[in-house]
Formats: structure tokens, sequence, C-alpha cells
């Protein structure tokens, strides 16, 4: 509580080097946040949200969708790529269209990447495997071998430095000689760019308190794509990913929520709720600032 009785806002940030273009002029003190911020991976965020303990943040595009009625949409943000996106990724030691019946461990940090995994097994690679969930986060990598499978599901950093090491040859591309790119896999099945994540305000936070906050979120990305070379730089201190392959993976997302993108997540929405994984429902914005 600070003086006037009022919590402060507490706003989500994935711990992901995805975000650093957002946050890092806030994390910095270049841009005012009024606020406090909550790291985590994304099924931790999106948790917090649905149980209203955090006001405003980045969550899974799909838990949006599965939540609609308790969240606004924050305008002109989000995780997106239309096609390649570099960090969410199937490693496969079979071509994708023979994993019928196979084992495919998804990562408990996902929920939209896992929700297109099947969308595309479903739909484009027409198998049907069994997917289990499982760890996969940096500190996890070492363990990848313990459990059997055929194929993996990894987002964030992880499938970051995963795809940059098999880029290069060597150990893991041998271990996964076929790789999936879904960015790329959404893009060439419909055409349309991705958003793998979006930003929510919970509607019961005063309306004041999410503008004010959006505004800082956007401010901040506007500073942080303004000086990408530095933040690629602190990104691959922070990954252990090469400053090349963090320049190159910024270049391919995209941080705004415009038409294009709006199509591709209305596009990934409908086949959902076709799918009978979310409710039907509308798109509904914080008003802008
Ligand atoms: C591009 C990414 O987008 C993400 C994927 C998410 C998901 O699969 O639920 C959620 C948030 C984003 O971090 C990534 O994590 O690499």
């Amino acid at each position: 509580m600070d003086e006037t009785g009022h919590s402060p806002l507490r706003v989500g940030r994935i711990r992901y080097i995805n975000c650093f273009p957002v946050y890092s002029a806030i994390e910095r003190g270049i841009v005012p946040l009024a606020g406090e911020l909550v790291d985590g991976v994304p099924t931790q965020l999106n948790r917090l949200m649905a149980a209203g303990e955090i006001d405003v943040s980045v969550v899974s595009a799909v838990e949006y969708a599965r939540d609609a009625h308790q969240f606004l949409l924050l305008p002109e943000l989000g995780i997106t790529s239309d096609g390649p996106v570099r960090s969410v990724m199937l490693f496969s030691k079979r071509d994708a269209r023979d994993l019928g019946g196979r084992r495919v461990v998804v990562s408990k940090s996902s929920m939209t990447s896992v929700h297109l995994l099947e969308l595309l097994f479903e739909h484009v690679w027409k198998c049907r495997p069994e997917f289990v969930p499982g760890d996969a986060e940096m500190g996890d990598i070492a363990r990848f071998d313990d459990e059997p499978h055929d194929a993996r599901l990894v987002i964030g950093d992880a499938a970051l430095k995963l795809f940059d090491a098999a880029s290069r040859g060597g150990m893991w591309a041998e271990r996964y000689p076929y790789r999936e790119d879904l960015g790329a896999a959404w893009k060439a099945w419909t055409g349309l760019p991705f958003v793998f994540a979006v930003w929510v305000a919970q509607r019961r936070t005063p309306v004041h308190a999410s503008l004010s906050a959006h505004a800082s979120l956007i401010a901040s990305r506007d500073w942080g794509l303004q000086h990408l070379p530095q933040i690629s730089a602190q990104a691959a201190l922070a990954s252990g990913v090469s400053v090349e392959a963090c320049r190159e993976y910024f270049a391919g997302l995209d941080y705004r929520l415009s038409y294009p993108h709006l199509a591709g997540l209305t596009e990934f929405f409908r086949r959902l709720v076709l799918a009978g994984r979310v409710p039907d429902g509308s798109l509904a914005f914080l008003p802008a600032a």
C-alpha cells in the first residue's frame, strides 16, 4: 500500500530476451513506470493474470482468448513475427509428418505455441503425436536426453540457443536433424503474421492506471526499437546467444499490433474456436490513451 491506500500496480514481464526491447527503457529508468515489475515465464504470468494477482501483463495470446471476459487488450503492442520467429521451434528426430503416435514433449512454459503446434499437426502435417508436457528452459537443456522423446517444442531463450547452435552444425544438428520454426509454418499455412503474445489489463484495474502503464510500455518499446544494437549486446550476455543472432532475432520480431497482426490473431482464434479449444469471443481493447 502507498500513502493513498492503493497497492502499487503490478506489471508482468516475461524473463526472456524477447521482452528486452519493450522493458529496457523502463528498467534503465529512462521511461518511468508507475508500478512494479513481476517476472515469470509465460505460463506463470498467464496464471497470475487469470487469478487477478497482477494488473497488467504480457501473456500468451491464447490466455487472452480463454479469459477475455476478464481482460482488455493493450493497443499497438504484441510479440509477433511475419514468418520465421527463431524462438518457437519444434526440434525433431524425424520429419514432422512422421511423428504420428510418437512422443512430442511440449514446453510447460508455453500456452500459445502448444496450441499452434497442435493445429499444425492436425491441419498441415496431418498426423497425431502423443503430447507430453516437459521442462524446457535454458537450465533444462542438459537433461533433455533423460526423457525419451521424438521431438520437443521449445520456446524463448532456450529455443534461440538451440536453434543458433544447431544452425552451426555439430551435436544439436545431429540430435535434431528436423527443425520446424512455428512462425514460418503458420505463415506458410495461412499467409498471415502470427501473434505469440499480447499485453492485457484486468478490466477491474482503474482505467487511468492501465492507461498509464500502457503509455510507459509504448514509450519504452519505442526507445528499445531505436536502441537495438545496445539491447542486442545486453541480450547476448543474458542468453549466451551470439550478438549477431540476437540482432537477427530482434529484426525478425515485430512489437506492434496493427491490422495484419490482428488478422493473424483473429484467424488463430477462429481456428481454436472451431477446434473447441477456446470460447468464442471478440477482441476488446483498452481505450487508447
Ligand atoms: C516468441 C515467443 O513468444 C512467446 C510464446 C508464448 C507461448 O507460447 O505461450 C508466450 C509468450 C511469448 O514469450 C517466445 O517465447 O519465444
